[in-house]
């Protein structure tokens, strides 16, 4: 028989072994707790500690953070090796943030046969950033599949900086009919506006200050929504236009699901733009038509 998981409330326990989280998580909630799940790339941030804290907030929830930079989900030429592992750094903010499990595991623990049966995104996975990064979102959703079949949380927590992948996870789990509440959670951004990113770090000082054009852009394009469409994408192109470094993927304004936009009504803008090597992302929540102010998600 295997030895029952050891576990103290409280205390941050690293768990490297898919089986035994799965044990681990399977015995708490046998007591009762809930589990309230945070999956990261790591280098972690002031974006994940809000995920964290927000998670934490649920009553008589255990936190469960995973660190894996998902090799599926990058493409030929961009930056796996290169991205951030900064692990012990990243322990101490899941402690500091009093999560109680951290799952790191190795990428021959969750894709031993490498990985053969996936997970299709369906037609938004080939958009956006789908369009210039193919295969990225089959990549994220099984990556977030195996993680949530491995946890089984009652919560799971994603920041809205990343709004397609959180709209997509959302459509898996209705689409897939899974278990988890999938909970989104608004960009924490830097006093200027830039939207905190662990790829921010591979920014010089010249970059960081064109960087904070995307946030501009899409809180011009918000703030134009009273006029409509058309106003709200000259708005943000403008923006975008007086900072040349920046080399755009795409600019889009879709519905909050990221169908078509409306005429009028809850929309999304959406921008993608690289700086030398580095490519960010940003979007806004806005209300178009109506003669209302746009807001700024
Ligand atoms: N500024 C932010 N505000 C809120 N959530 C965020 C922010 N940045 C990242 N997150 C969320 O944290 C989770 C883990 O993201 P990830 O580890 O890829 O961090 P990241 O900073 O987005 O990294 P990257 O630079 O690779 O995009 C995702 O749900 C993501 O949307
Ligand atoms: C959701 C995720 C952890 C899957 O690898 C990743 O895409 C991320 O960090 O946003
Ligand atoms: N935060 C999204 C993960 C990625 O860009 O690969």
């Amino acid at each position: 028989m295997r030895a029952k998981p050891s576990f103290t409330a409280g205390q941050l326990h690293r768990h490297t072994s898919p089986d035994e989280l799965a044990r681990t998580t399977r015995a708490l909630r046998a007591t009762g707790r809930k589990i309230a799940f945070v999956p990261t790339m790591g280098a972690l941030h002031e974006g994940h500690r809000e995920l964290m804290s927000r998670a934490r907030r649920i009553p008589n929830t255990v936190l469960v953070v995973s660190i894996f930079v998902n090799p599926l989900q990058f493409g030929a030429g961009e930056d796996f090796e290169r991205y951030p592992r900064p692990l012990e750094a990243d322990l101490e903010v899941c402690a500091a943030e009093r999560a109680e499990l951290v799952f790191t595991p190795e990428r021959e623990a969750l894709y031993p046969d490498g990985a053969q049966v996936t997970v299709h995104p369906g037609p938004l996975g080939d958009e956006l950033e789908g369009a210039v990064r193919p295969g990225h979102f089959a990549g994220v959703l099984t990556v977030v599949a195996k993680l949530f079949n491995i946890v089984r949380p009652d919560y799971a927590l994603f920041g809205e900086k990343d709004f397609q992948q959180l709209t997509l996870i959302k459509k898996m789990v209705r689409d897939l009919d899974m278990d988890p509440h999938v909970i989104g959670i608004p960009t924490v951004r830097e006093r200027d506006g830039l939207a905190k990113s662990s790829r921010n770090a591979y920014l010089d000082a010249g970059q960081r200050t064109a960087a904070t054009a995307l946030s501009a852009a899409v809180t011009a394009g918000a703030y134009a929504g009273a006029q409509g469409a058309q106003a709200v994408l000259a708005a943000a192109e403008a923006v975008l236009a007086g900072t040349p470094e920046l080399e755009v993927d795409y600019l889009a304004l879709r519905g909050p699901d990221l169908g078509p936009a409306p005429d009028q009504g809850e929309a999304r803008l959406l921008v993608a733009a690289r700086l030398g090597g580095t490519r960010l992302i940003d979007n806004a929540a806005l209300h178009l038509g109506g003669g209302e102010l746009g807001t700024h998600g």
